[in-house]
């Protein structure tokens, strides 16, 4: 029996679980293990065991009750009765119970604390949740290392420099790039407060402070910022011209700090540099070659001016020197003298030496137009005017601005036209006829008269206002019988122009022709001594000038016949009429204009003009 229990006892004692031998009729424990002692006794080991009632406490009956239960199925459990440990707390533990066979009121009882179980329950929990939270994250981390990797092999396969700084300004990755273009190496950037390394000072070597830096602002304000042109310095020193982007980024909705993706623009800005100082020096030689031109210009201008302008009289001399006083300036100049003294060259000659050479001359011949046509000519016209016009056109005023409005034979100007245009000519604007939009005019004028002053004055021809307005600068172009010594010179350069037109040889002007040209008074002035030259170039023989200063030539019937067809009488009508013109240069009106030469209306004369359409081209 000993030696049972003593078995019976070292098995209980390497039970783990609180196990206790009850003799219940006793009211007394039998046996205990070190596990039942250290629940029930206070955790001390090797006190002795109390009666078991004093475990019970007021749970006493309910323990009556589970024992009886035990009794009747042989074994049992429970967790209703409460036990007390040896400093009075409560245990809450579960009773196992069975009896010990052959001892009459004995029984095995095993207690499990549910409190240790609840703990154990729930550090198995913990511990299963933390396997798997360790395996999530070995997956995470994992994940997190590829992505990284791949990162890195991006960053590190951009041709952009790229770093990334953190919230306090160091340095956490720079790419291969930017190990490249900077000289640094990894080692020496990471974790480094990077403006001091790179950034430190601007291209002059003025000092850059940090907080001034837009890479800094970028994660302090919170600003993307892209810089067009600065400079980084390279590790041996040097600095190396960047554009860049600096980004602030975010780690869950907080900022962490900035990637910056740079770029080195050195190269192109030296090669900006280069082009642009080539441009300049383009533009200082095109400005160059345009002062030189311009000179040129000028010489050439002034060469011709006395080259086109022939001429030795104190007369044109003085004509030569007003034009060279007026040309410059926008005064509006009138120019008197009889037909075909040279109005209209001298004209031509202050609108080529003047500012507005580059912009046309507008010549209009108010004795070429039809009366009832010269508004329209002047101011222009909208289609369906009141004249019936078939399309917009913009008048001779429109055409000039910028340029110059040459007014010829002024005073054949209707006096109404005449009020109209100095209207326009002083507010500076013109309105087409059938329109009333207002169109700004930058006019220089010019204009001839063949009327003396005086002539003006007593006859009303040309408006006073108007007179006024024009006559600012007077350049009078003397008859050729007051300057007569210019007939040779003039004679010779009309003779070669007239004989180099038709390419036949210059004749010799004998002493004789000279004579009778100089002693001729010349009614059409240099244009029929032009004329004259034209015609002793075509009928000169033998190179000697044959000179008819006055008639022309009749055209002579088909010979062997007594008449002409219509087509050729239509044929010499037209001829007829160019010959008056040219004779008349191109004026159709007036005492020498070509109706008065051929003797009919010049209302008729324009009317066949009109149907023969000749133009300037045709007598020009
Ligand atoms: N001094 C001159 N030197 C060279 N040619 C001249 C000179 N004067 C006039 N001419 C020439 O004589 C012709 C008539 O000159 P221009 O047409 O200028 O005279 P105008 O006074 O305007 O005549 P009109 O009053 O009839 O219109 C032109 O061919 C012109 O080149």
């Amino acid at each position: 029996m000993s030696l049972d229990l003593l078995n019976a006892d070292s098995l209980l004692q390497s039970i783990p679980e609180a196990m206790l031998v009850l003799d219940t009729t006793e009211d007394r424990v039998v046996d205990w293990n070190q596990s039942a002692a250290r629940l029930l006794g206070n955790g001390h080991d090797g006190s002795a065991p109390l009666p078991f009632s004093h475990y019970l406490g007021k749970d006493m009956p309910r323990f009556v009750v589970f024992l009886e239960e035990v009794d009747h199925r042989g074994a049992s459990w429970t967790r209703d009765v409460t036990l007390r440990a040896g400093d009075g707390s409560a245990l809450s533990c579960e009773l196992r119970a069975q009896p010990v066979p052959g001892q009459d009121g004995w029984i095995i009882l095993a207690l499990t604390d549910l409190r240790a179980l609840d703990q154990r329950a729930e550090t198995a929990a913990l511990a299963e949740t933390f396997r798997a939270g360790l395996v999530n994250w070995k997956r995470t981390e994992g994940f997190f290392a590829e992505l990284e990797r791949q990162n890195q092999l991006i960053l590190n396969a951009a041709g952009e420099g790229i770093y990334g700084v953190n919230a306090e300004g160091k340095t956490t990755f720079v790419n291969r790039a930017a190990r490249e273009m900077l000289g640094w190496t990894s080692e020496d950037l990471l974790g480094k407060d990077i403006h001091s390394m790179i950034h430190h000072h601007h291209l002059n070597g003025e000092h850059y402070p940090s907080q001034q830096c837009p890479i800094y602002r970028s994660f302090r304000f919170e600003q993307v910022h892209r810089i067009e042109d600065e400079v980084f310095w390279r590790k041996d020193g040097k600095p190396i011209r960047v554009e860049y982007v600096s980004t602030p980024i975010y780690d869950q909705k907080v900022l962490v700090g900035a990637v910056v993706i740079f770029r080195d623009i050195t190269e192109r800005k030296e090669s900006e540099r280069k082009l642009r100082e080539a441009m300049e020096e383009v533009a200082a030689l095109r400005d160059r070659l345009e002062q030189e031109n311009a000179y040129l210009q000028e010489a050439i201008t002034s060469e011709r001016a006395h080259h086109d302008i022939i001429g030795s009289s104190p007369a044109i001399r003085q004509i030569v020197a007003r034009i060279d006083l007026v040309a410059k300036t926008t005064a509006t100049v009138l120019i008197s003298g009889e037909t075909g003294t040279g109005k209209s060259l001298v004209a031509t000659e202050i609108h080529k030496t003047s500012p507005r050479a580059r912009r046309p001359l507008i010549h209009f011949k108010c004795s070429s137009v039809a009366p009832e046509e010269v508004e329209a000519e002047l101011f222009g016209q909208m289609r369906g005017a009141p004249n019936g016009a078939m399309r917009d056109k913009p008048g001779k005023l429109e055409l000039a601005h910028g340029g110059t409005l040459f007014i010829d034979d002024v005073e054949e100007l209707p006096v109404e036209i005449q009020g109209k245009l100095l209207h326009a000519l002083q507010s500076g604007s013109v309105t087409r006829l059938g329109d009333t939009r207002e169109k700004p005019l930058d006019i220089r004028v010019i204009a001839a008269t063949s009327l003396a002053e005086e002539t003006v004055r007593r006859t009303g021809r040309i408006r006073e206002d108007l007179f006024l307005f024009l006559n600012v600068f007077p350049i009078n172009c003397l008859p050729l019988r007051d300057r007569r010594e210019d007939i040779p010179l003039l004679a010779a350069h009309l003779l070669k122009i007239a004989c180099r037109r038709l390419n036949r040889p210059v004749p010799v002007i004998t002493e004789r022709v000279m004579q009778q040209m100089q002693a001729y008074d010349w009614p059409g002035n240099v244009r029929e001594l032009h004329n004259a030259m034209e015609r002793a170039a075509i009928v000169s023989q033998d190179r000697k000038l044959v000179i008819e200063l006055s008639g022309t030539t009749q055209d002579a019937p088909v010979p062997g016949t007594r008449f002409h067809t219509e087509a050729r009488m239509q044929e010499m009508i037209r001829d007829n009429i160019i010959a008056a013109l040219r004779e008349a240069g191109g004026r159709v009106s007036g005492p020498t204009g070509a109706a008065a030469l051929l003797q009919i209306k010049p209302t008729t004369l324009y009317s066949r003009i009109k149907s023969f359409d000749i133009t300037p081209l045709d007598w020009g």
